[in-house]
């Protein structure tokens, strides 16, 4: 019964769980992480991971098929996991430190790429209560992640749609870049859960507290709550009254002996009342039964709004209720209930109450307002940016730019600083004759370079100014080639937005990058300028609502203070030398400098900014080399007085492009790695490519010697540098530069031999039905034996009976376990046979007919089947 029961009950037993059984995972939610996986790629390039109530393991098991090999998986619960390959468990309660702890220990000082949580409290006190407890579970884990977490890192949580949703969403917003809910596929749609991704952790220096405080955070639930009371109770009626939009469902059910709904209350209890409030929320009618009930009914201050407001509590709204509790007051200062002072106190208590509940709606409001706003904003930059792009394309066709390259572009645009590439040339220009000629006029007093947006729009393009023509043409081939980059560039992103497998590597690629890359990002500098101004990011940050302004936008930190931080300054290498006159620099170098570590300008960009017009200026080109800057400035600004600069370093300097045949540029690490990566798929899957399987065969058959392959595998191209080639010719070269190698018959032949040996092979599930077949089939034998050795022994059967009975018992036990098919005798409805309804004549036992429509429609059926199952 209980099966059957377990069956149906709230369909619990649905196709998931059924795929949970059938492919080997511990829980149903199993397919929850595997769908958000499958949307967001949070698995595919994850080094460590860790699971916060994980029990039973699904979420371990996942993560551990999906992750890389060697990553390390760590899992927690208040229940012990059982043990699962490759990763590490433990049981605690992740509110405690002492679960952090333990976590510490396993991780040393490593940082977690995802920290997932599906925990779910113990259900079954009120629902108010339930959802504020997996709230509260949720901060919790947020604030292991953001221990834990290593910057641009995930974490993935499950949330209740609650009345706390927004403030929890509002708080990943301030320390995630990307932050969405999703509800996958396999999460029912009865249960009220719903995950949140939030990517591109922030990892801020310092974190209020505030951000990861309950009583901060759910401000808004808890003071609704009573103390010590857990769902409806005084604080809730409250709520009712002021915050009827706010519908709380109700589980206490009906109060001892009081069966009906509908409730009213003498006009008299309502004045009396220590608690009118409560009283309010809680009755549908205030009746005027008493004859003085009736009499006050007659005074003034019972104006008509009063009395209908009194006949139906429960469709007023917030100004209804105050006009009835100021009614309240004016009747008991009339009847003497309160002396003139009590009864100001207890005006004062009301209105604060009033005024708390006021509050916090408005907080509310703000959070909502500011949610709207944060949104609006995304999208107002995604168009932008758009608009950029489009805009900088549209140019590029007509010739009018000479695009940098695309990467660069979508820098700027991600920036929000425009595409304003060709007057930022114009401009860079007008900061070489300026520091050529009237290097003082971007003096102020104190030697420090003037900039500004007044500034910026003073700067005149330069794009009207004739270039002498050896300039103009090296600047034209450079802006056709950076605009066959760029429209190359498109095109790959058009094919890598059609590639899944491309859209993974790129993932794996820049998750490498985020590990590897220590530089600068604007959103640093803001972080830290937010980080630094010190206290209570979120008191800050409420005062920043307030004040209505845009916490990710802060042009204005832009410049940096003379006074500001050693580390601040740190972050802007053209900086560092404080004595230095233009401290300030002009916009193009300071706007460009940023996100251009090296790595991120591509070689057009490099190649256009090595041009002789660009050497002048420090940190433009050498991508940032803090000494050739130091050196340049000491060169123009030598009359200032400035001897900061190593002596060595005042050796005759010259800036020069680097050297394209360089040896450190035929140094490819690169191909080292991919040597390696090589070696290790020949140990996994062995020869794949008919060429390395004759190469391997002419090695074997000594028809060549190693040193014979590898000389042949020079090329006259093989050590050209690639520096500074366009990123199309590139790939296109790469495919062809290479030698073809002939392939011969026998490599074919060896390599087509190997794939049916592997197609022979039987996949791992029927291999494991068979074996299980034979397993079972050895036990019914064991078994028949056994049975057959206590008939031998039975001393009351006759020898015939003995042996008849073990012969059936043997042949029982080598049977296949199941009973032989009953023959089914197949009648032709032709002939004597034709139209013959019921048993054909002389025919016996089970029987089918058939005919020649039917042949063929059993036909087509197998043939459909065969084409869908190949498909
Ligand atoms: C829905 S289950 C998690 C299922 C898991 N993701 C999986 O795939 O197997 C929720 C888990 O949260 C755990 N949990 C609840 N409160 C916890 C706490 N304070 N500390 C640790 N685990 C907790 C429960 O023990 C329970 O195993």
């Amino acid at each position: 019964m209980g099966k059957a029961q377990k069956k149906t009950g709230k369909g619990r037993l649905d196709k998931y769980y059924k795929l949970a059984k059938e492919q080997g995972y511990r829980a149903r939610s199993a397919f929850k992480l595997i769908q958000l996986n499958k949307k967001y790629s949070i698995l595919e390039s994850a080094r460590c991971t860790i699971d916060l109530c994980a029990a039973p393991g699904g979420w371990l098991q996942v993560a551990s098929k999906y992750m890389p090999a060697n990553s390390i998986i760590v899992g927690v619960d208040l229940v012990p996991i059982k043990p699962i390959p490759r990763v590490i468990t433990f049981a605690a309660d992740i509110t405690t430190p002492h679960c952090r702890n333990l976590i510490r220990g396993e991780l040393k000082d490593w940082k977690a790429d995802v920290v997932l949580h599906d925990g779910a409290p113990n259900v079954g006190t009120a629902w108010v209560q339930d959802a504020y407890s997996q709230s509260e579970l949720v901060l919790m884990s947020l604030k292991l992640a953001v221990e834990f977490l290593a910057k641009g890192g995930t974490f993935v949580t499950k949330v209740f749609r609650s009345v706390d949703y927004n403030n929890l969403i509002w708080v990943f917003n301030q320390l995630f870049g990307k932050v969405e809910a999703t509800k996958p596929p396999s999460s029912r749609n009865v249960s009220a859960e719903i995950f949140v991704v939030c990517r591109d952790f922030l990892s801020p220096k310092h974190i209020d507290p505030k951000f990861l405080d309950p009583k901060h955070v759910f401000k808004d639930l808890a003071a609704t709550l009573a103390p010590g009371e857990s769902g409806i109770s005084t604080g809730t009626a409250e709520s009712n009254v002021f915050h009827p939009e706010k519908k709380r469902r109700h589980r206490d059910g009906y109060a001892d002996g009081d069966y009906t709904l509908f409730k009213s209350l003498p006009a008299s209890s309502f004045i009396r009342a220590d608690d009118s409030i409560s009283a309010l929320g809680s009755v549908n009618k205030i009746t005027f039964l008493t004859e003085e009930e009736k009499g006050w009914l007659d005074l003034d201050i019972t104006t008509g709004d009063v009395k209908a407001n009194c006949d139906d509590l429960k469709v007023l709204g917030k100004g209804d209720f105050k006009a009835l509790l100021k009614w309240r007051l004016a009747l008991r200062e009339e009847l003497g209930l309160d002396l003139k002072t009590r009864g100001t106190e207890d005006a004062t208590e009301q209105v604060e109450v009033v005024e708390i509940v006021d509050e916090e709606q408005e907080i509310s409001e703000e959070l909502e307002r500011l949610n709207a706003e944060a949104s609006a904003r995304a999208k107002r930059d995604r168009r932008r940016a758009n608009e950029i792009k489009n805009r900088t394309l549209q140019r590029m066709q007509l010739q009018m730019t000479a695009p940098l390259d695309i990467g660069m572009e979508q820098q700027d645009a991600m920036l929000g600083v425009g595409q304003d590439d060709m007057f930022d040339l114009g401009k860079t220009e007008e900061d070489l004759r300026n520091k050529r000629g009237t290097v003082a006029l971007l003096m102020d007093d104190d030697g420090d370079a003037i900039t500004g947006s007044s500034e910026e729009d003073e700067v005149t393009e330069s794009e009207d100014e004739p270039l002498d023509s050896e300039d103009e043409r090296e600047k034209k081939l450079l802006g056709l080639e950076a605009e066959l980059d760029g429209l190359y560039d498109a095109y790959q992103d058009r094919l890598r937005e059609r590639d899944a497998k491309i859209k993974v590597k790129e993932a794996r690629r820049k998750n490498a990058e985020r590990d590897e890359w220590n530089g600068i990002e604007a959103n640093d500098i803001d972080d830290e300028d937010s980080d630094d101004e010190e206290v209570g990011g979120w008191d800050k940050l409420q005062e920043a609502k307030l004040n209505d302004q845009n916490l990710s936008d802060d042009s204005s930190d832009e410049s940096v203070d003379e006074e500001a931080p050693a580390h601040k300054r740190k972050r802007m290498p053209s900086e560092q030398t404080a004595g230095l006159p233009n401290n300030k620099r002009p916009r193009l170098v300071s706007k460009l400098k940023p996100p251009t570590a090296s790595a991120t300008t591509s070689a057009a960009a490099r190649v256009w900014f090595a041009q002789d017009i660009f050497s002048g200026l420090g940190g433009l080109n050498k991508d940032s080399d803090p000494d050739s800057e130091e050196l340049d400035r000491e060169s123009e600004y030598s009359e200032a007085g400035q001897n900061s600069v190593d002596a060595s370093e005042q050796d005759d300097f010259e800036v020069v492009p680097k050297d394209r045949d360089s040896p450190m540029d035929l140094w490819d690490g690169d191909e080292e790695d991919e040597g390696e990566r090589t070696q290790t798929r020949i140990n996994k899957y062995g020869l794949v490519t008919p060429e390395a399987v004759m190469l391997a065969q002419q090695l074997v058959n000594r028809e060549k010697t190693k040193t014979q392959l590898i000389n042949d595998g020079f090329n006259r191209y093989s050590l050209n540098s690639k520096e500074g080639l366009p990123s199309w010719f590139l790939d296109d070269e790469a495919k062809n530069y290479k030698l073809n190698i002939p392939i011969t018959k026998e490599a074919m032949a060896a390599l087509r031999a190997k794939q049916r040996a592997l197609d022979a092979r039987p996949i791992k599930k029927v291999a494991e039905a068979k074996a299980r077949k034979k397993f079972k089939a050895a036990q019914r034998l064991e078994k028949a034996m056994k049975k057959a050795e206590g008939v031998n022994a039975t001393a009351d059967m006759s020898e015939r009976e003995k042996a008849q009975q073990i012969d059936k018992l043997m042949r029982k036990g080598m049977s296949a376990g199941q009973k032989a098919k009953s023959e089914v005798k197949l009648v032709v409805a032709k002939g004597a046979h034709k139209g013959v309804k019921g048993r054909p004549k002389g025919v016996k036992g089970r029987y089918t007919m058939v005919d020649s429509r039917m042949k063929k429609e059993v036909r087509a059926k197998k043939r459909k089947e065969r084409a869908s199952r190949k498909r």
